[in-house]
């Protein structure tokens, strides 16, 4: 029989979404699940060695001073463990090295962006080369959103998926790489496996389907493995029939949230390949 599939959700510091990222890697087939303080990974209570599966939530780390994840990446990158030789970054760098699967949502999608997690092109993880900022519209956006999929993409968590239907809530969601250079890379190499859409899917820079005005309708990045994702939309917030909002409308809706999907290829490739 597989072994167990570990999951870790980071909390702390501001992030809110951790009780239900958590509940979408119960759902989608992980035996363990912990949700686990920043703090007690910074005093070496715990060990990202001993997890299959890293989940960054969303919320607002640090209150979004200096930029959303701004403070929470230069946390990251450059905080000691307790009582060791070793960066909590050293642990992060031997997690991607070892072939195991980080995905960042909304707030994790910035701190991962900041951190130079994503788009990490030429197996450089450590260097930011691109930026999450503030909407076009200069507000904040709570609404539904329709996302396209690359199929191209290496992306391992959007595997079969045509098109998916998620919430966003954000005021620093717009992705604008570093340089024009940048992105027609990782456009050819397809890591953009998400994009914001029309009710149809076809990729849209029109307000408010693209609630950002993001470069390239870019609405979540992947790196070259396809093991590491981020993303603006929220898909631990469509698991269960009823999040929908119109679920009471349409009764033909199945029970299973599309949001769900990313996190079972999430599963099932750590579960195939991993462990
Ligand atoms: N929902 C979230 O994770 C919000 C991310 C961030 N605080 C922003 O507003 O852009």
């Amino acid at each position: 029989m597989a072994k167990e599939i570990r999951a870790i959700v980071i909390a702390g510091n501001g992030t809110n979404c951790e009780r239900e990222v958590a509940h979408a890697c119960r759902l989608a087939g992980a035996e363990v699940v912990d949700i686990v303080h920043i703090a007690e990974l910074l005093a070496g209570r715990v060990r990202l060695d001993d997890f299959h599966f890293l989940n960054l939530a969303g919320g607002f780390l640090d209150g979004d001073d200096l930029g959303s994840a701004k403070a929470g990446a230069n946390r990251l990158l450059h905080a000691r463990v307790a009582d060791s030789e070793e960066h909590l970054a050293d642990q992060l760098q031997r997690f991607v090295a070892d072939g195991k699967l980080v995905m960042g949502v909304c707030n994790g999608f910035q701190l991962m962006v900041k951190m130079g997690l994503l788009p990490a092109l030429d197996g450089n993880y450590q260097q930011q080369t691109a930026t999450l900022t503030f909407n076009d519209g200069g507000r904040f956006e709570d609404r539904w959103t329709y996302l396209a999929v690359d199929p191209d993409s290496p992306c391992v968590y959007t595997r079969g998926l045509q098109g998916i239907y998620l919430p966003v809530r954000h005021g620093e969601g717009k992705f604008v790489p570093g340089d024009d250079a940048l992105l027609e890379r990782i456009e050819s190499a397809h890591l953009v496996p998400l994009r914001y859409a029309t009710a149809d899917y076809q990729p849209t820079m029109t307000f408010p389907e693209n609630p950002n005005g993001s470069v390239a309708a870019i609405a979540g990045v992947c790196d070259p493995s396809g093991r590491l994702f981020g993303l603006m939309p929220h898909p631990e917030a469509y698991v269960h029939r009823t999040h929908h909002p119109r679920w009471t409308r349409e009764p033909e809706l199945p029970e299973e949230g599309m949001g769900l999907w990313l996190y079972r290829n999430a599963v099932e490739f750590l579960r195939s390949e991993v462990v």
